[in-house]
């Protein structure tokens, strides 16, 4: 497993070791104490979500907000999306600042996104099978979010805004500087 931190402190991309051979490929895409010795972390995740998209389904910018925060360990199963992580710890050096990454079912990197980020991701595939570990229970009450199309954010979603399909809560999430500024 190779891991390398983004430009935004504790986010990381993590790269599994494949084994292929004549039946197919074996990689542990999950081993506790590899993933805290090689990212600093001492993290126990305690939920494991799963979604399915099409192509243009946008989901985020979402996050949870004080003790109900979450760092999240995401990867792609089946196809191919454009994950994104804005750093929103309003002490970072980096606060406002994003990360994106292609994660595919062919290159099989994992982003971790510690506590304090929104997180969201767009399906550049037909389809595609997201899967995350979260070290913090989902609270409904908590839930917080940006708009994916932010004037401050500036983030590139590779798509046409017409192709993206975005749930309606989504759609009334609020401005970077609403929240923050
Ligand atoms: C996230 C979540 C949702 N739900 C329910 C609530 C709702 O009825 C249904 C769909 O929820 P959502 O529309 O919020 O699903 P979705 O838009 O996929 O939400 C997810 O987006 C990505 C970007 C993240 O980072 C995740 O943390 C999560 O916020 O599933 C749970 O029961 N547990 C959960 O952990």
């Amino acid at each position: 497993m190779m891991v390398r931190e983004t430009k935004l402190k504790g986010c990381y991309i993590i790269e599994p070791k494949i084994f292929n051979d004549s039946r197919g490929y074996f990689f542990e895409s999950f081993n506790q104490k590899t993933f805290n010795e090689l990212t600093n972390q001492n993290v126990n995740f305690v939920q494991d979500n799963e979604s399915f998209s099409s192509r243009g389904v946008l989901r985020g910018l979402h996050f949870q907000t004080r003790d109900h925060a979450q760092a999240k360990l995401v990867r792609v199963i089946k196809g191919s999306v454009l994950d994104v992580a804005v750093d929103i710890r309003i002490d970072s050096e980096t606060f406002g600042e994003h990360v994106a990454v292609e994660l595919t079912e062919d290159n099989k990197h994992q982003l971790f996104i510690p506590r304090g980020f929104a997180h969201g991701f767009v399906v550049l595939s037909d389809k595609a099978i997201f899967s995350y570990k979260c070290d913090n229970f989902y609270n409904k009450e908590a839930e917080g979010g940006i708009i994916f199309n932010d004037q401050d954010l500036q983030i590139d979603w590779r798509l046409q805004e017409e192709d993206l399909i975005i749930s309606e809560k989504d759609m009334e999430l609020t401005t970077f500087k609403e929240l923050f500024i």
